[in-house]
This record gives structure tokens, C-alpha cells and sequence, in this order.
């Protein structure tokens, strides 16, 4: 017999024995009554297969909504599109997408590792008990699991692992995303609405795939993580001049991996104590965006799925600490739209592969300058019929005074470059004339200082010779004075 045969079988008889059950209640003393109930309870669960789990809507009071609850509606909408006859919609993900689950009392049948179940919705229904010209109905809805005894430990450990998980994930997929900023040490957020992805992102194909797998592979990397013992984050930094991308590719990012995000601003947080906060108040899966980074930061506070990604027009000036792997993982550098970027854009805003005039802005594009922005600024319609040629032109309008501006400005800085050397040359020259000339000086002085030593030399000479003669000494011939009567006695020791 079939499993869905055999549950409504079973459920036949369930009704028949409740109704015989009902019978007997109203005409029985209340001690058979108990002791009836006892036995038959027994005698049922023996007779009955089947286990039956409730998972209710509420838990802990009336405000506290069952995670597995919710979990378990999300797990089931996938599959009862498919098979339950009635079904309840909700508007969700910016309001653009319908999302099913199932109405109450429907039935949907599972399978899981060839084991059959059968999940039932239905709602328990008490009037309040307040006084109002209204009376309120007070609705206790819960979904309801049944299987084959057998299957008890399959189903209690792996298979409801299974659904809460996949559960959790249809519901992330489908939950509205948030953009969170700071004010001081809070968070505010609005619903975080970028169309940004990474097929309308102008980069090279290449470049942007190995981007994608890098963060498909961390978003997967859980157990990894775990199991080197590293905190489930990775650090990316983002650098290139204004305009080239870099928040829209936070955005793609976010998009991509459906994570929110944190765009913290660092000048409103006072110190580490408020930035600790705010880090620990993150929730998984999400990215803390940090623009124009220039300082060292303290991140640890926080851990699990998380992305931190830093901006920077200008890498040069990081500090190389600061920029080193592990705190930023991945660098990567947004820069002046190559025509393959440009390729994308034309796909993007004028549906356009090819063109004649290609060919041209491809050529312009291999000799200047212009970021992503701009070209796309001129790929924006400029007609009412969109003419996609207006804006081809408009761009190699643009392009060729970029080119002929950027000449012009090469032609300024060689002037300006040759105008300092020869300023430099004038300068040296100057310096060493200066030089040259300090030299000669000092020669001359030197001559000078030395002709009057000399001449005083010659005098004092002469003088000495003078007193020499006058004190008995005389000259050898050789310059030398020797005193006769020193030698004298001299020879005689
Ligand atoms: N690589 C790109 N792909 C697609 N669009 C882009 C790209 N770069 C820039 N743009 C367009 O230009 C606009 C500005 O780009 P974006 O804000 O991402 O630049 P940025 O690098 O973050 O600049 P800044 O350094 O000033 O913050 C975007 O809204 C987008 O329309
Ligand atoms: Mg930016």
C-alpha cells in the first residue's frame, strides 16, 4: 500500500475509534471512564505507528513567536506550492516578490532519505474571555508532524536539522535587507534597496568571477573556520580614485551574498568602548563597511559571518600594518574604465554588444583616462527615443577632450618640469660660480697669510741672527745657529 493511502487510512480509523470514544464517555460512570482511558491509551500507542510532533506557533507566552515555528513555515511554503491546494501569499523582498506557504488545514507529504512523512497545518481556536462588542478570537496555530515510529531517531536528529536549516536559509533569501548606519554609539537602518549586482558591475570578466568565488567560497567556509579555529570573517579592501566602483561593488557584494550592512562612520564613534559596541551589535551575516580608512582599527570584537570591507582613494598612503593579510585578506583595485568595462556598461544602459563606434572608443579608451562613472554619466538616454548612437558620440566627444586635455596637461607639466630644471641648473651653477669664486678667495688670503708669515719669518730671522752675533752665536752655513761655547761643552762630556 502507498504511504499516503495508509496515513488516510489511519485517519479514518483515528476518527471512528474518537467518535465511539465520544459515545462512550457520555454514557459511562467516570471510574470505567478512567479506567477505560488508561488501558486504551495504551492499548492505542501500541496499535498506532505512528509518532505525532506539534510544533506551535507561540512559545513562552503569547509574544514570543517559535523560531522553529517560522522555520518549519518557510521549509513547507517550498513544497506546497507544489502540492497543497490551498495557499496563503505574502509580499516580501521590497515588495517585489510573492512568497507562499500553506493555509491551514492542508497536508503536505515529505521525504527524506526514502523515509515518508506527512506535515498537517491547523489552528486551535479559543473565544477571549474579555467583554467587548467585538469578541476576539484567539487563534493558536501549529504544525503538525507525523511518521513511522521506526524512523524516530532519523527524524528527531537529522531530518528536522534539515528542515530548520533549510528553513532558516529560505527565510534569509527571502527577508527584506537592511542598511544600517551609525549615529554615535546606535544603529538606525532603512531597508537596503541597492540594484547594484555583480553582471552590471564594469570590471573584466576575469577579475570579477574571482571576486564572486572568493566570497561564495567564504559564505560556504563555516566548518573551515571552525576547524582551524580562525574566527568566520575575512577582511577586503577596496582602493581606486572616486568613481570607479568601489560602494557599488559593496552593494553587488551584499546583494550576492543576501548579507545587510553596517556602514560605520568612524568620526561619530567616540572610543574603543563605542566602537566595541557597535561591532558586537553586528548581526551574522552581514558586512561592515569602513570608507576612507587612514587609522589602525581594533576589530576583534566581532565574530561570525561577517565581511569587513574597507575603502581608500588613495592605498599609497596606508600605513603597510594596516593593510597587511588577515586584517585585509583580499585587496582590490578599482581603477579608469577599460573598454571591456565599457562593454558592460553599453550592455547595461543601452542593451547594446556591438557597435561600429566600438571600435573607436576602444582605441580612446587605450589613451586616456576616465573612471566608470563618467562613461557611464554619458551612456545615460539623451533623447526621448534613446537613440544609443547620441550617447556613443557623446562619450567619444568626451573621450577626445579627456585626450586632448590630458595632452595639454603632459605639454603644461614637461613645460612646467623643464622650467624647474632649468631653475635647478641655474641654480647649481650659480651655487657652484659661488663656490668657485669662495675658493679663489680663500686661495688668495691664504697666499696672502702666507707671504707675511714669511716675511715676518725673514725678519724675525734676521733679528735673531742679530742677537745671535750680539750673544756670541754663529751660523753654520746651514741656517743653524750653534753656540760655540755649548758644543764646547757639549764635546767635553
Ligand atoms: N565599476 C562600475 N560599474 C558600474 N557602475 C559604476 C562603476 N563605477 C562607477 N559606477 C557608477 O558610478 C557611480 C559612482 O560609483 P561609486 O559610488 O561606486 O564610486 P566609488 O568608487 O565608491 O567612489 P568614491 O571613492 O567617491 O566613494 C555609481 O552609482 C555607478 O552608477
Ligand atoms: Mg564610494
Amino acid at each position: 500500500m502507498n504511504p499516503a493511502d495508509m496515513f488516510t487510512q489511519v485517519g479514518s480509523v483515528i476518527a471512528s475509534v474518537m467518535f465511539a470514544w465520544a459515545m462512550f464517555k457520555q454514557y459511562c460512570p467516570y471510574s470505567v471512564q478512567e479506567y477505560f482511558d488508561k488501558y486504551s491509551k495504551r492499548a492505542f500507542t501500541f496499535v498506532y505507528p505512528y509518532i505525532q510532533i506539534s510544533f506551535n506557533e507561540f512559545t513562552g507566552g503569547r509574544f514570543m513567536r517559535s523560531e522553529a515555528y517560522s522555520a518549519i513555515e518557510n521549509y513547507l511554503g517550498s513544497r506546497s506550492s507544489t502540492q497543497a491546494k490551498r495557499l496563503k501569499a505574502d509580499v516580501v523582498k521590497n515588495n517585489q516578490s510573492v512568497v507562499l506557504s500553506m493555509d491551514d488545514y492542508e497536508e503536505v507529504d515529505d521525504e527524506f532519505q526514502g523515509v515518508k512523512l506527512r506535515w498537517a497545518s491547523g489552528k486551535h481556536i479559543s473565544k477571549s474571555q474579555s467583554v467587548s462588542f467585538y469578541p476576539e478570537t484567539d487563534e493558536k496555530k501549529y504544525y503538525k508532524l507525523t511518521f513511522h515510529k521506526r524512523h524516530r531517531q532519523l527524524i528527531l536528529g537529522d531530518y528536522l536539522n534539515h528542515v530548520l536549516k533549510e528553513g532558516n536559509e529560505i527565510k534569509v533569501r527571502n527577508r527584506q535587507r537592511k542598511l544600517y548606519t551609525n549615529s554615535g554609539s546606535y544603529w538606525r537602518h532603512v531597508v537596503f534597496q541597492h540594484p547594484a549586482s555583480f553582471e552590471t558591475l564594469a570590471m573584466e570578466a576575469e577579475r570579477k568571477q574571482e571576486i564572486v568565488d572568493d566570497l561564495v567560497i567564504f559564505s560556504t567556509a563555516e566548518d573551515f573556520y571552525a576547524r582551524i579555529g580562525r574566527a568566520w570573517k575575512r577582511g577586503y579592501l577596496l582602493f581606486g580614485p572616486p568613481g570607479t566602483g568601489k560602494s557599488t561593488m559593496i552593494a553587488a557584494m551584499a546583494n550576492l551574498l543576501n548579507y545587510d550592512i553596517y556602514d560605520l562612520e568612524l568620526t561619530a564613534v567616540k572610543d574603543n568602548t563605542e566602537l566595541r559596541k557597535l561591532l558586537m551589535e553586528t548581526t551574522s551575516r552581514s558586512i561592515i563597511v569602513i570608507e576612507d580608512i587612514d587609522c589602525s582599527l581594533d576589530l576583534t570584537a566581532c565574530r561570525g559571518e561577517r565581511l569587513i570591507v574597507f575603502t581608500t582613494n588613495f592605498v599609497e598612503k596606508l600605513d603597510p600594518a594596516l593593510i597587511r593579510k588577515g586584517r585585509m585578506d583580499k585587496h582590490i583595485e578599482l581603477s579608469y574604465c577599460s573598454f571591456e568595462a565599457f562593454q558592460v556598461l553599453a550592455k547595461n544602459y543601452l542593451r547594446l554588444e556591438s557597435h561600429r563606434l566600438f571600435a573607436r572608443i576602444q582605441e580612446l579608451l587605450g589613451e586616456t583616462k576616465m573612471t566608470p562613472a563618467e562613461v557611464a554619466e554619458h551612456l545615460m538616454p539623451k533623447t526621448i527615443t534613446g537613440d544609443a548612437k547620441v550617447c556613443l558620440e557623446s562619450l567619444i566627444g568626451a573621450l577626445e577632450k579627456a585626450k586632448e586635455d590630458a595632452i595639454l596637461k603632459a605639454e603644461e607639466e614637461a613645460k612646467e618640469k623643464e622650467k624647474e630644471s632649468a631653475r635647478l641648473k641655474a641654480e647649481e651653477e650659480a651655487k657652484a660660480e659661488e663656490e668657485e669664486k669662495e675658493k679663489a678667495k680663500a686661495e688668495e688670503e691664504a697666499k696672502e697669510k702666507d707671504s707675511s708669515a714669511a716675511e715676518k719669518d725673514s725678519s724675525a730671522a734676521e733679528n735673531a741672527k742679530k742677537q745671535a752675533k750680539d750673544n756670541g752665536f754663529c751660523d753654520n752655513g746651514n741656517g743653524e745657529l750653534n753656540n760655540k761655547e755649548n758644543k764646547q761643552e757639549g764635546f767635553s762630556h
